[in-house]
C-alpha cells in the first residue's frame, strides 16, 4: 500500500479541532454574502495571504474576525458538515470537537442557535459517514470567569449533548487557575474537562490544569517537555496530549517540523495524539498533520499506528464504542502488515 494511503486510511480519532477553525475562506465568503456581513478581506486570496502568524494572538485576532459570518443555525450546520466531510475523507471515524460559544453569544447569536446548528451537522456525520462525534464547550480564557459561568448556565439544558468543557484562546496571562470554580461546577455536573496548556504558557500552567482544573486530557502540552518531573507524571498517569503539528509550525511553537518534539514525546512514553486544531488556518486536516511529520522524518508507519491507537485510547468514548473502534483499527493493521 502506498504510504500516503496508509496515513489517510488508517482509522483515527480527532480530539483537538475547533469547529470555528475549520471555516475555509470559500465558506467564509459564501456566508458573508448570504448574511450580508462585511469581512475585512476583498478576496479568497486576500484571506489566505493574511494567514501568516508569528504567535497565537496573531491567529486569534483573525480567527475571531472570520467567525463574524456565522449567524444562523444553518451556518453552524454547514460549517460542521464541511468539517465532517473533510475529516471522513482523512480516515476519521470519531471526532471530539470544540466550539467557542462566547465568540457567538457576545455578537448576539443565541447559544441555542449554535447548538441546534452543530447538532444538525453531527447527525449528518453519523448518518452519512457513520462517524461518532462528541462536543466540547470551550471557555475563552481572555474573558473573566463570570462570563464562563454565564455560558455554563446557558449550556445546562444541553448537557445531555455536551461531553465536556475546555479552555482556549490567549494562554499567557490567563492561567488555568482563573477558571477553578467553573471547572469544579463542570465536574459536579459530570462533564469531562480538558484545557489548552503549555502551548505558549509555561509548565506551571500544565500543573494548574492537572491539579486545579483536574483535566482528563491536555491540549497541546508541548512545554511540559521542559520539566522532567512533569514528563514522568504525565507518562505514569497515561495523560493524553492532543498535539497539533501544523498549528505548532504556523504559530511558531516550533520553527521547523524537523525539530518537532513528537518523537521525544513517544520515546518518553507520553500518550500523544495528532490533530489539526484549526485546519482552515494552519494548512491541513488531520491526515496532513500525520503526513507532515512522516515527511519530516519524525515518524515511522509503526508510530503512525501508535498515534492512531492513542487517539482512540484518549477519547471519551464508552467502553463498548472504544472496543469497536480498536477492533476496526486492528483489522486495518492486519490487512496492512506489509506497511509496518
Ligand atoms: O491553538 C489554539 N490555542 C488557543 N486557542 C485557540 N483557539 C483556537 N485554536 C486555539
Ligand atoms: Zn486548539
Amino acid at each position: 500500500m502506498h504510504r500516503q494511503d496508509f496515513i489517510t486510511e488508517i482509522p483515527k480519532a480527532e480530539l483537538h479541532l475547533h469547529i470555528e477553525g475549520s471555516l475555509e475562506p470559500e465558506l467564509m465568503f459564501a456566508l458573508a454574502r448570504r448574511n450580508r456581513v462585511s469581512i475585512p478581506f476583498s478576496s479568497i486570496e486576500d484571506v489566505r495571504q493574511a494567514y501568516q502568524f508569528t504567535k497565537l494572538q496573531d491567529f486569534l485576532d483573525i480567527y475571531y474576525a472570520g467567525a463574524d459570518v456565522l449567524l444562523t443555525a444553518e451556518d453552524f450546520r454547514d460549517l460542521a458538515v464541511a468539517y465532517f466531510d473533510r475529516a471522513a475523507a482523512d480516515g476519521v471515524t470519531h471526532a471530539e470537537i470544540f466550539f467557542d460559544p462566547q465568540t457567538h453569544t457576545l455578537r448576539g447569536v443565541p447559544f441555542d442557535v449554535v447548538m441546534e446548528g452543530l447538532l444538525a451537522g453531527v447527525e449528518d456525520a453519523r448518518r452519512r459517514h457513520g462517524m461518532s462525534v462528541l462536543l466540547i464547550l470551550c471557555f475563552l480564557r481572555h474573558l473573566d470567569e463570570d462570563s464562563a459561568f454565564a455560558t455554563f448556565r446557558s449550556a445546562e439544558k444541553w448537557f445531555g449533548q455536551i461531553s465536556g468543557v475546555g479552555l482556549d484562546s490567549s494562554e499567557v496571562g490567563h492561567p488555568p487557575s482563573k477558571f477553578a470554580k467553573v471547572f469544579a461546577a463542570a465536574a459536579d455536573a459530570g462533564l469531562k474537562r480538558v484545557a489548552h496548556a503549555g502551548e505558549e504558557g509555561p509548565p506551571a500552567y500544565v500543573y494548574e490544569a492537572l491539579d486545579i482544573l483536574r483535566v482528563d486530557r491536555l491540549d497541546h502540552g508541548n512545554r511540559s517537555l521542559e520539566d522532567p518531573f512533569l514528563i514522568s507524571r504525565l507518562a505514569r498517569d497515561a495523560m493524553t496530549l492532543t498535539v497539533c503539528p501544523l498549528s505548532n509550525l504556523k504559530l511558531c511553537v516550533v520553527e521547523d517540523l524537523r525539530n518537532h518534539p513528537i518523537d521525544i514525546m513517544l520515546e518518553k512514553g507520553l500518550r500523544a495524539t495528532l490533530n489539526s486544531d484549526d485546519p482552515a488556518y494552519f494548512g491541513g486536516y488531520v491526515a496532513e498533520n500525520y503526513r507532515a511529520l512522516v515527511d519530516a522524518g519524525k515518524l515511522s508507519n509503526r508510530d503512525v499506528a501508535t498515534l492512531a491507537r492513542n487517539s482512540f485510547l484518549g477519547s471519551f468514548l464508552n467502553d463498548e464504542a472504544l472496543t469497536h473502534q480498536l477492533e476496526r483499527l486492528d483489522a486495518f493493521l492486519l490487512r496492512h502488515t506489509a506497511a509496518l
